[in-house]
């Protein structure tokens, strides 16, 4: 082997010291013989020789600096990681910095003992996986959310309606399921144009919502459509919310543009019973809405058999 480039050891030597990444060499004797600008900083320390990595670690975890220890026992650590020291030709870890920031340590020990640590800061690891997170997090949204009134779209609530019916099932729980319609609504956008039909259906939407405990769940179930589910609750109860939702929509006055403008809606809401499907639940539902529909709208029909139910 030629002997070292002094030329090319300086230029290796200024680039160590311009680097963002942490260099330090380690003698046999586990002394820190050399630490760049950036390994220095970010376990302030100095390569004078004598200091030992023991005393180097054993002064940061006493001051709260350098690696986060998560353990209170830090002699325990400090005995632990000593004898994991240094006994393979290579090693990579993770670690956290008290500073915030999270490296990627790699030691590499010649068969004299020395070792050369060279660390990344890897943070933006950290972040990309969290825009990750939360990019998958706002696509869920999306697949569950009715675009125009921002709340659950058909699949969702049909979701929330499978869950329902599970706990009906297994646990005897109660559940209400109903069905809204907002009435002549093809009146409405023929007379005052599809515009305004939209603000009526996201007023709805708004109130439909605001009706709704956290357990419970309501969606736009189609155009003009909505279902609203209400979990342990008689027929009586749930007729009782569903009235005041109604009540509620037709003292609505949902455009400025025509403060004289009112809308009604009309329900149809039945029990869930154990072993119901979808879609027996969503057709009697139906039909009671289909009962409201003839019988005036502007009402809430209970399905047959759920009329007489306390
Ligand atoms: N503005 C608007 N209109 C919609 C939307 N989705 C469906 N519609 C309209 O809603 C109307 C529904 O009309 P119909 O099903 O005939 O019922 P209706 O006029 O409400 O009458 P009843 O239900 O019998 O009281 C149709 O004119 C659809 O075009 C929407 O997202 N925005």
């Amino acid at each position: 082997m030629s002997p070292p480039d002094t030329e090319l050891l300086e230029q290796l030597h200024h680039l160590h010291e311009a680097s963002p990444q942490m260099v330090a060499l380690f003698d046999a004797q586990d002394r820190l013989r050399y630490a760049n600008p950036a390994f220095m900083s970010a376990f302030h320390a100095e390569a004078d020789g004598q200091t030992s990595w023991m005393s180097l670690m054993r002064a940061n975890l006493a001051a709260g600096r350098g690696n986060i220890v998560r353990t209170a026992d830090h002699q325990a650590w400090l005995a632990a990681a000593a004898s994991r020291r240094g006994k393979l030709p290579f090693r990579a870890f993770e670690a956290d910095l008290h500073d915030g920031r999270w490296i990627w340590m790699c030691e590499t020990v010649d068969d004299r003992g020395w070792m050369l640590c060279v660390a990344s800061d890897i943070t933006h690891l950290r972040q990309d996986g969290r825009a990750l997170r939360q990019e998958r997090d706002l696509a869920l949204r999306a697949a569950q959310t009715d675009a125009l009134t921002g709340i659950s779209n058909r699949a969702h609530v049909l979701h929330q309606l499978e869950q329902g019916l599970q706990r009906v099932r297994e646990q005897g729980a109660q559940l209400a399921v109903v069905l809204l319609d907002l009435d002549h609504f093809k009146r409405i956008n023929d007379s005052l144009g599809h515009e305004a039909g939209d603000q009526v259906i996201r007023d709805f939407a708004r109130r439909l919502q605001q009706s709704s405990r956290r357990a419970d769940g309501c969606g736009r179930y189609g155009g003009e459509e909505f279902m609203l589910l209400l979990c342990d609750v008689s027929a009586a109860e749930a007729q009782s919310i569903v009235e005041r939702l109604l009540a509620q929509t037709r003292s609505a006055r949902p455009l400025p543009q025509r403060p004289d403008f009112a809308y009604s809606s009309s329900a149809g809401l039945c029990m869930a019973r154990p072993g119901d499907s979808i879609e027996q639940v969503c057709h009697r539902a139906d039909m009671a809405l289909y009962a409201a529909k003839a019988a005036g709208r502007d009402r809430c029909a209970l399905a047959a058999g759920d009329d007489a139910q306390p």
